[in-house]
């Protein structure tokens, strides 16, 4: 066996005449690829060229459980000009190429995440092998930074997998799990890992793999996949409907994936020379946007949230058993991501038999959907299951490290649930109330042990939304708070740990925006043009559509306690207890603003005689959007000066994952600093003379306009 060492790849040569090369970035926790790297691939390279007596080439990581993580983002973040970009990319697709031109075999054997431009590494080889491992997952995620593919990815996916699925990939960002990439023909086999470089050298050995077999490769298509893919009048009706499918999702706001189209049509339509040449001066433009930075800002940010512990230097307690209190949509979905996600056995508890069945129905739904698609064998989703499992009285919750619950909104409710879990559990037992609106310090009001007692806030449905506010009363330990992140983290969530004050957080800022939505109605404008103006600002859905979702009935009951505590900024309008006297209280009686069993989303007309309002349109989408979120940055501006949220990145995270505040533009902080304070206070003022007292900008905005501060220095 010899040796050749770099940095970061050492090259052995097998007895079996197989070279392996291994990738280990020195220092780090994961491979990334870095442009330092073109001189250290080129040696290598040199040396497998001068061995002719080398029969194949294994391309591995030296990282457990990872392979490559894609390009560096810091150095995609650090170009400072376009063509800066678009030479990283150039190099990327030079060294991909070379790989791809080695007259012998080359296999990629991939454990654990092969992203971006890790996976455009192992397309470049001439075949992939992975491991089973559940961290295994090959994709293209680029676009969710704002990016595309910039190492021939555009090119080689469409090759490897055809258009569609190539289109499916790169437009949506999604990993596939080990299986998925099987069948998608990504890759030769799956196995597991402690096989995986002998499988893969017994692929070359055995002449499944072979130098220069990608160009030749042809993708299996049953016959309208063959129509579509194969004429060039399919191929127009497929980058057609992909471009409106685009455009109808991200309204504009994206450029990244109408950049990812032409790209692939460039390269499937005229030569991949001309792909190549538009993927990278494509990746060079989007590296310079705007929106990219905000969206690599976020991954930096949760990238810093995953080390966070709740409270610097105090661990968490071992956790093992965890109960739910209330077997409701809530308490399903939290039972859901604690036994699939976090792995630990929970215990739900609820007043009566259906209620625990309907908490079982939750996970069993979500599971049998798994095994129907055959991403999950049946046998996995009966351990999963079985890790769930139910009572009416309290048997089996002494040994429960965690009580979540999900009951009623009701205090006394809730103020015996803590007596009651102080009775039946251990000392050491947190208590974390799922309340999206009662103060944590008075449900704990009558705690022997108040300090295990603290909020942990998700957001419906609890198996989609990744935000957990984390909410800590004057007596909160440190030790429970710390315990707490650490088991919405297990669970999946990004959490962040706000302030006791009423709304906390997220329901905090939307509160005002969803009243601004409603005054808006109640002047005159139309329920559709009112979402059609949120939408296209970039919200997943429009305030009436949220309405109708969340249920008319919760926002009353909010609105009162927000007012009550926070001024009457907060007051609901009155004229919506008509709705609630109408029993019109959303998708969940199939009453609302909008119509249900409809084929098509249709506005109900009948909302705005019971309303009293005459529909008149006075006011452009622009000025709709902007009176509605300017009410919430205001909102985010005094949560950071009240301390209910750490700091301006905690709110940006929380409200682009708690309410879906556009990401492109990087939360209600980043905005503000894009817009400037000035400019914001600017506008408040004018809508304040304009609507009234509601829109005065609060002291701190009105600071930082003073002397042009920005959040994020
Ligand atoms: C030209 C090309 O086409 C362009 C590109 O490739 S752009 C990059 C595309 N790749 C991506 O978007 C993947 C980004 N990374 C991830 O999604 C996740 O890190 C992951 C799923 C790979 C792993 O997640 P997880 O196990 O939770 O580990 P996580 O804490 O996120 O990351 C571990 C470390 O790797 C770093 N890291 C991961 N991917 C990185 C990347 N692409 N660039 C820079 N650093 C990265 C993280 O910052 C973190 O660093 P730290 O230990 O110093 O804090």
């Amino acid at each position: 066996m010899t040796e050749k060492k770099t940095n970061t790849f050492t090259l052995i040569r097998q007895e079996n005449n197989i070279a392996h090369l291994v990738m280990d970035v020195a220092n780090e926790s994961m491979n990334t690829l870095k442009a330092e790297f073109a001189e250290e691939i080129a040696e290598v390279l040199q040396e497998i060229k001068a061995d002719t007596s080398l029969k194949g080439l294994v391309l591995l990581s030296g990282k457990k459980d990872s392979f490559v993580a894609g390009a560096d983002i810091n150095m995609i973040a650090d170009c400072q000009t376009a063509e800066e970009a678009t030479a990283l990319s150039r190099k990327g697709q030079m060294i991909f190429d070379q790989i791809e031109s080695l007259t012998i075999p080359v296999i990629a054997a991939i454990d654990g995440p092969c992203l971006g431009g890790g996976l455009e590494l192992a397309m470049a080889c001439h075949e992939r092998v992975c491991s089973d491992n559940p961290k295994t997952a090959l994709g293209l995620p680029e676009v969710q930074l704002g990016l595309l593919p910039g190492s021939g990815g555009t090119q080689r996916l469409p090759k490897l997998v055809g258009i569609q699925k190539a289109l499916d990939m790169m437009l949506t960002g999604k990993q596939l799990r080990a299986k998925q990439a099987l069948k998608a023909g990504l890759v030769l086999d799956v196995v597991p890992n402690t096989v995986l470089v002998e499988v893969a050298e017994k692929f070359i050995l055995s002449g499944k793999v072979k130098a220069g077999a990608q160009a030749t490769k042809v993708v299996k298509l049953n016959l309208v996949g063959k129509v579509l893919e194969r004429t060039p009048f399919g191929r127009k009706v497929l980058f057609n409907q992909a471009t409106k499918t685009v455009l109808s999702k991200t309204k504009g706001n994206y450029p990244a994936p109408l950049k990812i189209i032409d790209c692939i049509k460039t390269g499937v339509e005229q030569s991949q020379a001309k792909g190549y040449q538009l993927e990278a001066d494509h990746f060079g433009h989007l590296a310079m946007t705007d929106v990219s930075a905000q969206l690599r800002q976020i991954f930096f940010a949760t990238t810093d949230m995953k080390k966070e512990q709740g409270i610097e230097g105090v661990d968490a307690a071992a956790i093992e058993n965890i109960g739910v209190l209330g077997g409701g949509l809530m308490g399903g979905g939290i039972a859901f991501v604690t036994a699939t996600k976090a792995k630990f056995p929970v215990r739900i508890k609820d007043i009566n038999q259906k209620g625990i069945h309907s908490a079982l129905k939750y996970s069993f739904d979500l599971l049998n959907k798994k095994v129907k698609r055959r991403f999950m064998k049946k046998s996995e989703m009966q351990k999963q299951l079985s890790m769930i499992t139910g009572t009416t009285d309290y048997s089996g919750f002494k040994n429960v490290d965690v009580v979540i619950e999900a009951v009623f909104e009701d205090l006394t409710l809730k103020q015996n649930m803590v007596a009651d879990i102080e009775s039946h559990c251990k000392e050491s037992t947190i208590f974390a109330s799922n309340t999206s609106s009662l103060p944590i310090g008075q449900i704990a009001q009558l705690a022997q042990r108040p300090e295990n007692v603290i909020g942990l806030h998700y957001f419906s449905p609890v198996d989609k939304m990744p935000l957990a506010e984390i909410i800590a009363h004057d007596k909160t330990s440190d030790q429970t708070i710390s315990t707490t992140v650490a088991l919405a983290k297990k669970q999946g969530k990004t959490p962040i740990v706000v302030k006791d004050k009423a709304g906390f957080y997220v329901n905090r800022i939307l509160a005002p925006y969803m009243n601004e939505a409603a005054q808006l109605l109640l002047a005159g404008e139309p329920v559709e043009k009112l979402d059609k103006a949120l939408v296209k600002f970039g919200f997943p859905v429009g305030p009436m559509q949220l309405l109708d979702e969340v249920g008319i009935d919760i926002g009353a009951k909010i609105g009162p306690i927000l007012q009550a505590e926070l001024g009457d900024r907060f007051s609901p309008p009155e004229a919506f207890n008509k709705l609630i006297a109408d029993g019109r209280l959303g998708r969940k009686v199939k009453k609302g603003f909008y119509q249900y069993g409809t084929k098509k989303k249709l506005v109900d007309e009948t909302v705005y005689p019971l309303l009293s309002i005459t529909k008149q349109e006075k006011l452009s989408i622009e000025q709709i959007s902007l009176r509605c979120v300017y009410m919430m940055l205001n909102e985010a501006v005094r949560c950071l000066d009240e301390g209910i949220i750490r700091n301006a990145r905690d709110g940006d995270i929380g409200a682009i994952f708690g309410i879906g505040f556009p990401p492109f533009l990087g939360g209600p902080f980043n905005y503000i600093d894009n817009i400037g304070a000035t400019e914001v206070v600017k506008q408040m003022n004018t809508f304040k003379h304009e609507c009234g007292e509601r829109f005065a900008p609060c002291s701190k905005l009105v600071e930082m306009a003073e002397c042009n501060a920005k959040f994020y220095e």
